[in-house]
C-alpha cells in the first residue's frame, strides 16, 4: 500500500486511576479500509475509539488520525469526520430533516440531505420531531447525521444496537456504498455477523489489549477454520470431526454407512465461532485488564 494510513495506533495506552483499560494497542486502518474492533464488554473499544475522535487523551503511546494527532486536530480535521457515538444528545425538538440541514451547514461538501434520509430509510419520518421517533428510527438519525458531512473517516460505534432486522440490511448496504465511494470505516460491533459482512479486516480487543488482528477469513489462524462434518450414525448418534478434507470423509461415510449420511453437514467456522472460542480461552488463562500491565 502506498498512500500513507488513515490510521496509526502505535502503542496506545489508557488508564482510568488504577483501571488499565487499553494496554499497548497497535494497528494501523488503510485509507478506504472498514475495520472492525471487536471484543467483549469493557474491552477497550469505545475508550480507543474516543482516543482517535479526540474525545478523550490517551495515557501513553502515539496515535494518528488523518496525519494529525486528535488531541490536538483543528475544525478542519474534524469536518473530515463523521462520528456516530454509542449515546448521543436527544435532538427532541427538531424534526429529521431540520436537524440534518443544521448539521450538513457545518460541513464543506455535505450530501444532499434528502438523499440521506432515503438512505437511512426515514423518509416517512423526515417531517417528524426527532423526539417522537422510536429508539431504532432515532439510531437511524445518529447514523445520518455521521454521515450528512461526507466525511473521509467514519467512526461507526455500535451504529445498528436497536435496528430491526430489516434495517440492519439497509444499514449494511448504506454502509458498502460509503465504503465503494472510498470512505474509511471504524466500526465496532457486537454483531458478528454485522463485522463479517462488512469489515475487510477485524481487530480483537480483549482486557484492553489486541489479541488477533487480521482478515476476518483469516482472524483465528487457518486451525481454528478448520472444516467440521456433522452425521448421524447407524445408531443414531451425532457425531462430529474438523478435518482439512471434507470431501473425502463425506465420501467414505456414504460408503460406509450405504448412502445418504443422516443429517449430514459441512460447515466451516465462522467469525463469530472463532472469536467466541478466543473470549472463552481468554477467560480461563488472562487477568482483569486492570492488572495486565503490571
Ligand atoms: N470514564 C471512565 N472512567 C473510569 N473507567 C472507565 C471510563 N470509561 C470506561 N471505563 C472502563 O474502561 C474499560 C473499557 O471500557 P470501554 O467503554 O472502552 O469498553 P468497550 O469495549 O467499549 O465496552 P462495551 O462493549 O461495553 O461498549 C471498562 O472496564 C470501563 O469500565
Amino acid at each position: 500500500m502506498t498512500s500513507s494510513p488513515a490510521v496509526v495506533v502505535d502503542g496506545l495506552r489508557k488508564s482510568y486511576g488504577d483501571l488499565v483499560a487499553v494496554d499497548d494497542l497497535s494497528f494501523e486502518i488503510h485509507p478506504g479500509e472498514t475495520f472492525s474492533l471487536l471484543g467483549p464488554n469493557g474491552a477497550g473499544k469505545s475508550t480507543t475509539i474516543e482516543i482517535l475522535e479526540g474525545y478523550r487523551r490517551r495515557t501513553g503511546g502515539s496515535v494518528s488520525v488523518l496525519g494529525h494527532d486528535p488531541g490536538r486536530g483543528g475544525a478542519d480535521w474534524r469536518a473530515r469526520l463523521g462520528i456516530v457515538l454509542q449515546d448521543l444528545p436527544e435532538g427532541g425538538a427538531y424534526t429529521v430533516r431540520e436537524q440534518l440541514t443544521q448539521t450538513a451547514r457545518y460541513y464543506p461538501h455535505p450530501r444532499e440531505v434528502d438523499e440521506v434520509i432515503a438512505a437511512v430509510g426515514l423518509q416517512a419520518k423526515a417531517d417528524v420531531r426527532i423526539g417522537k421517533l422510536s429508539g431504532g428510527q432515532r439510531r437511524r438519525v445518529d447514523v445520518a447525521l455521521g454521515v450528512v458531512g461526507r466525511p473521509e473517516l467514519l467512526f461507526l460505534d455500535e451504529p445498528t444496537t436497536g435496528f430491526d432486522p430489516e434495517a440492519r440490511r439497509e444499514f449494511w448496504d448504506l454502509i458498502r456504498s460509503l465504503a465503494s465511494e472510498g470512505t474509511t470505516i471504524l466500526l465496532t460491533t457486537h454483531y458478528l455477523d454485522e463485522a463479517a459482512q462488512l469489515a475487510d479486516r477485524v481487530g480483537i480487543i480483549i482486557g484492553g489489549r489486541l489479541a488477533d488482528l487480521g482478515t476476518v477469513d483469516a482472524i483465528g489462524g487457518p486451525e481454528a477454520r478448520t472444516p467440521v462434518v456433522t452425521w448421524r450414525e447407524h445408531d443414531g448418534e451425532l457425531r462430529r470431526r474438523s478435518t482439512l478434507t471434507p470431501g473425502a470423509l463425506v465420501a467414505e461415510l456414504t460408503g460406509r454407512l450405504g448412502g445418504e449420511p443422516r443429517d449430514l453437514s459441512v460447515t466451516r467456522p465462522s467469525l463469530e465461532d472463532v472469536y467466541l472460542a478466543m473470549v472463552a480461552a481468554s477467560a480461563t488463562t488472562a487477568q482483569p485488564a486492570s492488572e495486565v500491565s503490571r
